[in-house]
Order: structure tokens, then sequence, then C-alpha cells
């Protein structure tokens, strides 16, 4: 085995690809920042149990675990940013008012998410604490579609769900309650017949209702029919009322329903949403309402966020054109060094071309070369 073979779903990134991917990081914080979203920089490992405080079993599996030399306990290398950035709202900043934070950096994976998912996603993400109402989710969601299209994606279709509707649905069947974890993914994958088998020992009217959950997906019409299937339940009504509301307050944005769309690390208690682009099965962008984690940091705050993979969207981005730049001789003329200097003040890129190399080819786009002209260097163009 060639010693330099990188481990499954694990990959360098050359040097175009690279760039993509630091423009859009670039570009997506900056306009965060426009936003008044402060950058925090969780660490990249911490203690096992607050990196998997208020997170279920899922980020349990895909938490890389290690022992700390120093204090011998076990540490996890983090799967997601979200909670790390809820614990920073609840513990260090202790603000108690609204407060507008966004991250970017590498995340490891245990398992891929798909065949040929990366096991190091590169999420980017905001969130906001200390606002429960919906104006905080709309703003979110504006957010991720604004994100989506710096990134160059227009046609943006949001999924809507509501976790508070299958916690309705449970929330009096005891064993049901006991099944949620495979509810959840039985009901992610609308695996139907598995969801006829778990359900046949809860009430009949829990069994009723889970099964009639994988079909309300559509347009915001879905919402009608649910509340004729559902709306008896205690709180359902209340989720779609909260859904309904989100879809006025999102105006232009085209939307969409699915009830049984529940993936992610089930620490979500409310309004859930996915980013979907033509042609992709997989949502690019996922965020959504998780109240109860900063309570588990010792402060109770609303919250709602997005996230999303940079190196993926990057990857979905059409091909970046080559950056235009200058070629300059090697050289120590003090008038040739200051010549380059200023070009670079302004922003160009220049690159000198080193002895020997003057037909090498360049991966920039070189269309003005820097010549020397009567005792000056002046910019000519190249053919
Ligand atoms: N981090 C979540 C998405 C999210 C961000 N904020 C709230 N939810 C995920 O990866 O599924």
């Amino acid at each position: 085995m060639p010693n330099w073979l990188l481990p499954e779903n694990i990959a360098d990134v050359l040097p175009s690809e690279a760039r993509k991917i630091e423009e859009l990081r670039r570009t997506l914080l900056d306009n965060f920042r426009l936003y008044g979203y402060e950058l925090v920089m969780p660490p990249m490992l911490e203690y096992l149990e607050s990196l998997l405080t208020g997170a279920g079993r899922d980020m349990d599996l895909r938490t890389f675990k290690l022992v700390d030399q120093l204090s011998g306990r076990t540490m996890g290398i983090r799967a997601d940013m979200t909670t790390q950035v809820a614990r920073i709202d609840a513990h260090l900043l202790n603000r108690g008012s609204v407060t507008r934070l966004c991250y970017a950096g590498s995340v490891l994976h245990t398992l891929p998410s798909g065949l040929h998912a990366t096991r190091e996603p590169l999420q980017i993400g905001a969130e906001i604490y200390g606002h429960a109402g919906l104006e905080a989710d709309a703003e979110i969601q504006e957010l991720a579609l604004a994100s989506l299209a710096l990134a160059g994606f227009t046609q943006v279709r949001l999924d809507l769900c509501h976790v508070g509707v299958l916690r309705a649905i449970i929330s009096d069947d005891p064993a049901a309650k006991r099944c949620e974890a495979e509810l959840f993914s039985l009901l992610e994958s609308k695996d139907v017949p598995g969801l006829r088998v778990i359900t046949q020992t809860f009430r009949p009217a829990t069994r009723e209702a889970l099964l009639v959950l994988p079909g309300l997906y559509g347009d915001a019409g879905t919402l009608a029919r649910a509340r004729a299937d559902l709306g008896s339940i205690p709180g359902v009504a209340k989720a779609l009322d909260e859904l309904e509301s989100l879809i006025r307050l999102a105006g232009a944005a085209s939307i969409t329903v699915d009830l049984a769309d529940l993936r992610g690390y089930h620490y979500h208690s409310g309004v859930m949403f996915a980013a979907y682009v033509p042609g992709l099965p997989n949502a690019v962008a996922r965020g959504g309402r998780y109240d109860h984690v900063g309570e588990a940091f010792g402060r109770a705050r609303p919250a709602t966020g997005f996230s999303l993979d940079l190196r993926e969207l990057a990857r979905l981005m059409p091909g970046a054109e080559r950056k235009r730049a200058i070629r300059a001789p090697w050289g120590n003329d003090p008038a040739l060094r200051a010549k380059i200097a200023d070009l670079r003040k302004a922003g160009e890129i220049v690159i000198q071309t080193l002895p020997g190399h003057e037909n090498d080819l360049d991966e920039f786009d070189c269309d003005r070369v820097v010549v020397a002209d009567n005792g000056n260097w002046i910019l000519n163009t190249l053919a």
C-alpha cells in the first residue's frame, strides 16, 4: 500500500477547488457580518460529555473518540458545530439579549452520510439565540437562501417540517415514546412497511397518525390535509400554525412541506427546514429551531440556525473562472520590486517567473506582463 493513500472518504483539496471553497467561505462570512452575525471559533475537539450534550444517538455514532493524554478523559472530535456554538452562547457570552453568531470550520464524521460524501465536511453556519418568535426562523431562512444565491443557486426550494408534529402524536403513548429514535429514522426514510411493524404495539390512534405522516408532503396545501388528518391531536394544530405563519413570513421563496423530513441530529425542537437545488436529491443546507440545547448547558435560550457544507456547495457550483494575473520577471532591481509591490497593493496577482521556468504553464490566466522599457517597468498586454 503506498504510504500516501488517504482513508476512504477523506481527500486533499487541490488548488482550483480550494480557491472556490475559500472564496465562498469569505463571501458567506462577509455576508453574515452584514446581517450582524459575530464570528466564533469553537475547538476542534473537546470532552465527550459537553460535545454530545443535547444531541441524539446519531451524533454519538458519528463522533470520533480518543483519550486525552493530559486528563485521561474521553474526548470527541466535533461532528457538528451547532451545539458548540449553543454552548458558547449559554456559557461564555452570557448576554441576555439577542445574540447572532456564525462559524466556519472542519467537522469529522466516523461514517460518511452517503456513498460519495466526505467524512470531513467544512461546515459553515449562522445561529440566532434569545428570540423565540418565528421572525428569527424567517431571518435564518432568508440568510440560508442568500448564502445559496451568493454561491450561484437561485432556484432553491425550501422544504419545511416541524418536529412538534411527531412529538405531539406520540406524547400520550408510552410505547411510542420509547421508540422515538426508531420512529425518526423510519419516517426520514419514509419506510411505511417498517412503520407498520413498529407501530403494532402502539395505541390505534397513534398508529393511524404515524402512518399518515409519510404521505404529508407537497405544496403549502399539505398543511390543510395535515389539519384534516391530525388537527385534533393536542399540539399538532400549534405546530401547523407555526408552519403556516412561517410560509407567510417567507414571502416569495419557493416553499414546500414534508412533515416526515426529520433528518438531523435530533436536537431540533420546532420548525426545521432543508434547502434543495434542482437535480440534486440531497439537501444543500439544513436548519431549524433547537430551544433546549442551551438548557443542557445551564441557560435555556431560544435558538434557531442553519448550516451547510462548503466543500459540497463549492463542488456543485459552476466552474470558477481562472483568475487573471500578471507575469513579472525575477530580479533585484528596486524599481521592479516597487512596481510589483504597487500592483499587489492594488489587488493584482503578480507571479514572478523564476529563472529557467520562462516557458512553464501558469495555473493563473496571465494576461499582462511587466517589462522593462527605457529604464522603466511598465505593463504590457499579453496576446
Ligand atoms: N447543524 C444542523 C443544522 C442546524 C444548524 N442550526 C440549526 N440546525 C445539521 O447539520 O443538521
